[in-house]
């Protein structure tokens, strides 16, 4: 079952105020191990100080700084958002104006000013979903920031419907040979600045498991195992489908990031990569546990002519 939260308040900026997660005791000696290194390691402590809702928060922070993904008004799109630390930052930083869609197979609180779905991104049907709301331009997007956003866009949207214009249309009016009205339609559907995709492991679900409807989906998702090849595998599945996704909703100039866990396949994806974006990177972020083996793929400006 898909759920919709959506959240219209104005985002908080991001608080100096301690943000204590109460998680429930819980017998398994690996869950305590998890617990005890999640107290020492220094990004969750200062996520804690931050009001971030995890370490993750760290990562994307890094990239941005390294790449300047975010800018005012954008779409982002956060795919495996849960528990919500990349979307916090993703609307932080494209304030005023921004609108966050973030996309989780468990039930999570969503930051305050994000849209969320509840759902398996790999399904087509989830998909379909979220590129239905994404259709609409002012869809999920603070109310009382369409002012900002409008005087802000005005121009660029002006801009960018020129040069289609001029793409698609001779100068008697005429539909020039090369374009064609499917390819218009399917520009239409580009609304999104920035995908984001973190999915891999879940977060882990501390209540709830008596209800089936929020249990079921926890044990479907892509959880990290441990064997690196099977690691590997599922999170190239998880890119994949991330990257097609892009396709049909990044605008071009649009931007791509997603976390992998590195092995033979990530070549190919990375070539693949390298066909639409103008600049493809490679990154493990500092705050990335030394031990894994995730790595993010960074695809910059999206092409004109990509697919
Ligand atoms: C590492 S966590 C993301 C952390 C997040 N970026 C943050 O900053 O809080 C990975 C998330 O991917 C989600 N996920 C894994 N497979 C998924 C799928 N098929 N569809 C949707 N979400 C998925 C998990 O439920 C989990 O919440």
């Amino acid at each position: 079952m898909t759920r919709i939260m959506f959240y219209f308040f104005r985002p908080k900026k991001l608080s100096p105020r301690p943000f204590i997660t109460a998680r429930q005791s819980s017998s398994s000696s690996s869950s305590k191990r998890w617990q005890s290194r999640q107290l020492k390691d220094q990004f969750t402590r200062e996520a804690t100080v931050q009001g971030l809702k995890s370490r993750a928060a760290f990562k994307l922070l890094q990239i941005d700084e390294k790449y300047r993904i975010f800018r005012s008004g954008q779409t982002v799109v956060d795919l495996g958002y849960a528990p919500g630390s990349w979307s916090q930052v993703a609307l932080n930083r494209t304030q005023p104006g921004g609108r966050v869609l973030g996309v989780d197979i468990i039930p999570a609180q969503p930051p305050k000013g994000v849209s969320t779905i509840q759902g398996n991104f790999l399904s087509p049907e989830i998909q379909t979903y979220v590129r239905e709301f994404l259709r609409d331009p002012d869809r999920g997007r603070p109310r009382n920031s369409n002012l900002v956003r409008e005087s802000h866009q005005a121009e660029l949207d002006q801009q960018d419907q020129i040069q289609k214009m001029d793409a698609y249309f001779d100068d008697y009016g005429v539909p020039k040979d090369t374009y064609n009205l499917s390819t218009m339609d399917s520009e239409i559907e580009r609304t999104v600045d920035v995908v984001l995709s973190d999915m891999s492991a879940p977060w882990l679900q501390t209540t709830g498991f008596w209800k089936r409807s929020l249990s079921d989906p926890y044990h479907r998702m892509m959880n990290t195992t441990g064997v690196s090849f099977k690691d590997h595998t599922g999170s190239m599945d998880l890119c994949q489908a991330a990257l097609e996704f892009s396709f049909q909703t990044l605008k071009t100039g649009g931007h791509f990031i997603c976390k992998f866990y590195q092995g033979i396949e990530d070549k190919p994806f990375e070539l693949q990569l390298k066909q639409s974006f103008a600049k493809v990177y490679r990154l493990k972020p500092k705050s990335s546990r030394s031990e894994s083996k995730e790595a993010y793929f960074i695809g910059l400006n999206r092409k004109k002519e990509s697919l």
